[in-house]
């Protein structure tokens, strides 16, 4: 090849980036709360009330004031008047005067003058209209109006990804209805000769497609939208029929063919008759990636090795789809990592007694260690990682 007139050889962010700023800025729609899940918020959510929406009990037993607790033992137990119930939705209307005290049940409002909980299991009943306390009634077992969050307050902010405990805020804060960024549409296809469906009987050479399904279940689970475009022979006209299958998408997302061989075709399409923002990431697994545009529509190249095209759409290209960084945390090593003088590597590793593993088998084409493995150890490009070290390590 000539001297390239495109970037070669990008680091991990670089390629992250130059995949985020090709990609469409997402319009508003409008989606019940209940189908949220995955979805990314697309303007602050406010609440619509307070909650606790009265101050309440956390328990069930007695409300009482707590003055009139104090001292209460199982051997000195205070006696206190009945004087009502309050229940979840069926609030006391009156008002507790000392030397009273009303049944209470988790949930339920506090009444007028009381300002402290006694649990049923410190109680004993004494005649039908008083109680005995063991122990004195706490206000710490009362829940303040507004202590979660109060109304007019902004809790969630735009660009928030609802996972489940988020999507059950968005519902507590009052919202029927919340606004989301409609969702990516992704284009997927696989290359290569030797790839055939799961199922078909299998000649020796060739290999299931594996990067299809794994690659459209990373992208449902990140909250896209996958048309599957199928599979491609090795041919450049195959190649651009398949691809003008795409008509629609946001982006294509390929995987083979990408590397040095005399069949990689879809290196080949981008570089002579397609654009390209760049070829090659210093990174192992997934070197050869590629990123382009073929009439224009965003095409990121994955290279076909079944370990490495997961990779990097875990560590590259799920952050720029979803605009979410990706979550690193720190481990002791319990084993030593090799590193890579010019690239970041990203090492399969097992997660034990909060300490990681190497995996063992590193090959690109173990697709075993990326299903069985925790988690991605990063050695930066030029460090090693010794027993001991703290490293930087990326959830599977
Ligand atoms: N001389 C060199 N050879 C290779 C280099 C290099 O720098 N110089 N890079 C290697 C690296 S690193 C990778 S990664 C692979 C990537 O190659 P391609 O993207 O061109 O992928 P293919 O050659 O098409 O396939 C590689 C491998 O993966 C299997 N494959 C392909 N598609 C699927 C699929 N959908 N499901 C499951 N498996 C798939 C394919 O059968 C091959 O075994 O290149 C190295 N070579
Ligand atoms: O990058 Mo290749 O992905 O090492 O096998």
């Amino acid at each position: 090849m000539s001297q390239p007139t495109f970037p070669m050889h990008v680091s991990v962010a670089e390629a992250r980036d130059m995949l985020a700023a090709l990609l469409p800025r997402l319009e508003t729609e409008t989606v019940p709360v209940n189908r949220a899940l995955g979805r990314t918020l697309a303007a602050d959510l406010e609440a619509l009330v307070s909650h606790p929406s009265a101050t309440e009990s956390a328990l069930d037993g007695i409300a009482a004031r707590e003055a009139d607790t104090l001292g209460a033992s199982p051997g000195t137990p205070v006696r206190l008047k009945l004087v009502g119930e309050s229940r979840a939705g069926v609030p006391f209307g009156g008002q507790v005067s000392a030397g009273e005290c009303v049944r209470i049940y988790t949930g339920a409002p506090l009444p007028a003058g009381v300002d402290a909980i006694c649990p049923v299991e410190e109680l004993e009943d004494n005649g039908p209209e008083h109680v005995l306390l063991r122990r004195p009634a706490f206000p710490g077992d009362v829940r303040p109006e507004g202590g979660d969050f109060r109304a007019s307050e902004v809790i969630m902010r735009a660009g928030l990804r609802l996972s489940a405990p988020r999507v059950a805020l968005a519902a507590a804060l009052g919202h029927a209805e919340v606004p989301v960024r409609r969702k990516l549409r992704v284009a997927l296809l696989s290359t290569g000769d030797e790839v055939i469906e799961p199922g078909a009987v299998l000649q020796p050479g060739q290999v299931y497609d594996s990067n299809r399904a794994g690659l459209s279940a990373m992208l449902r689970e990140s909250g896209c939208e996958v048309s599957e475009l199928g599979h491609a022979p090795d041919s450049p006209a195959s190649l651009q029929a398949a691809i003008a299958g795409a008509g629609g998408a946001d982006v294509l997302l390929t995987s083979g063919g990408v590397s040095m061989g005399k069949y990689d075709f879809m290196r080949d399409l981008l570089i002579e008759r397609g654009r390209v923002a760049f070829w090659k990431v210093r990174m192992r697994p997934g070197g050869p990636a590629i990123l382009g545009g073929w009439n224009g529509l965003p095409v990121f190249g994955l290279p076909g090795n079944p370990v490495s095209s997961l990779v990097v759409f875990h560590v590259v290209v799920r952050p720029a789809l979803t605009g979410q960084p990706v979550q690193s945390l720190k481990l002791r090593a319990a084993t030593p990592f090799r590193g890579l003088k010019d690239k970041t590597a990203f090492w399969r590793g097992v997660i034990r007694d909060g300490e990681v593993h190497d995996y063992g088998q590193q090959g690109s084409g173990i697709l075993r260690s990326l299903s069985d493995a925790d988690a991605l150890v990063i050695v930066p490009e030029g460090g090693a990682v010794e027993t001991g070290d703290t490293v930087d390590v990326v959830l599977l």
